[in-house]
């Protein structure tokens, strides 16, 4: 059969998105691995599909995908390219839209200089929701990782992260760390690996190994994490403006149970058509 999908990107994070309101088909992972792949398929770091909201409150579900098929609760650049799709595709033609995802719900917000707000919910430190293999709730857990202990902030964004501060994200061991503590059998979901500079109190600069990705160029759950990590710390201060590989994010957060909410582009790329095995 054949798919139609639109490519997109949010600061280089790229996306295959697909409208299964219009549409029918059954992705399963092996063929989303084919369709990741760089030089075999359409190559992104994440699927992203629309389909009709279960909960009538909602306006869609947002369904996220790695490039490794694995199925996961939130992806925050994602989110702003779903809100410009759902827009242009006239899915919908609301500036404020409510999705659910498998993280819980979001509300999006398409702002008049076509930037995104994303409202994304509080983050959450606690252990079990990510889930890490802790006693009990740190500001920052000791982490033993091929010989060598790490201090790690955990962070649950929905999807969950571990964030590590370093002098210089140029030079920090991402190829090598980033693995190793995305696979870490402290994390049984695995996790999302941060490396933060703290720049100031209001700037970062931040590399993410992501699960099932790998290092992307940007990743905004990430980025929300490393800000909520380092305000809870007491090195920054809301709002915080972070500076990815391929562009900068404007976090604010109140700390608590506030919501935190994240700022970015979100671009169409080109439109296609795919045949599905
Ligand atoms: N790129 C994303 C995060 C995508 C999901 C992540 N790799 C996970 O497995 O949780 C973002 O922008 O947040």
């Amino acid at each position: 059969m054949l798919l139609h999908f639109t490519k997109m990107q949010g600061l280089g994070n790229d996306f295959m998105v697909v409208d299964l309101v219009t549409q029918r088909a059954r992705l399963v992972d092996d063929e989303i691995r084919r369709l990741a792949d760089r030089r075999f398929g359409i190559g992104f770091d994440q699927l992203l599909v629309v389909e009709p909201p279960r909960d009538p409150e909602m306006d869609f579900r947002y369904r996220i995908y790695n490039a490794d098929g694995s199925e996961v609760e939130n992806c925050g650049n994602g989110a702003r390219c779903f809100a410009r799709f759902v827009r242009d595709q006239r899915l919908t033609h609301k500036h404020e839209i409510h999705v659910e995802t498998a993280g819980g719900p979001l509300t999006l917000t398409v702002e008049n200089d076509g930037q995104v707000s994303v409202d994304m919910g509080a983050p959450r430190f606690t252990p079990e929701t990510l889930p890490f293999d802790a006693a009990e709730d740190r500001v920052l857990h000791a982490l033993d990782v091929d010989g060598e202990r790490l201090e790690v902030g955990v962070v649950s964004m929905g999807n969950p992260h571990a964030v590590l501060r370093v002098e210089d994200v140029d030079s920090a061991p991402v190829e090598r760390l980033g693995p190793a503590i995305e696979a870490h059998p402290r994390f049984p979901k695995r996790v999302n690996a941060g490396f933060m500079q703290v720049v100031s109190r209001h700037e970062i600069r931040l590399r993410v190994y992501e699960r099932g990705s790998g290092e992307t160029l940007a990743c905004g759950t990430g980025a929300c994490a490393a800000v909520a990590s380092g305000i809870r710390q007491g090195l920054l201060e809301s709002p915080v403006t972070v500076h990815l590989r391929g562009g900068d994010l404007r976090i604010e957060w109140a700390g608590g149970d506030a919501p935190l909410s994240m700022t970015g582009p979100a671009e169409r790329v080109f439109d296609g058509r795919v045949v599905l095995n």
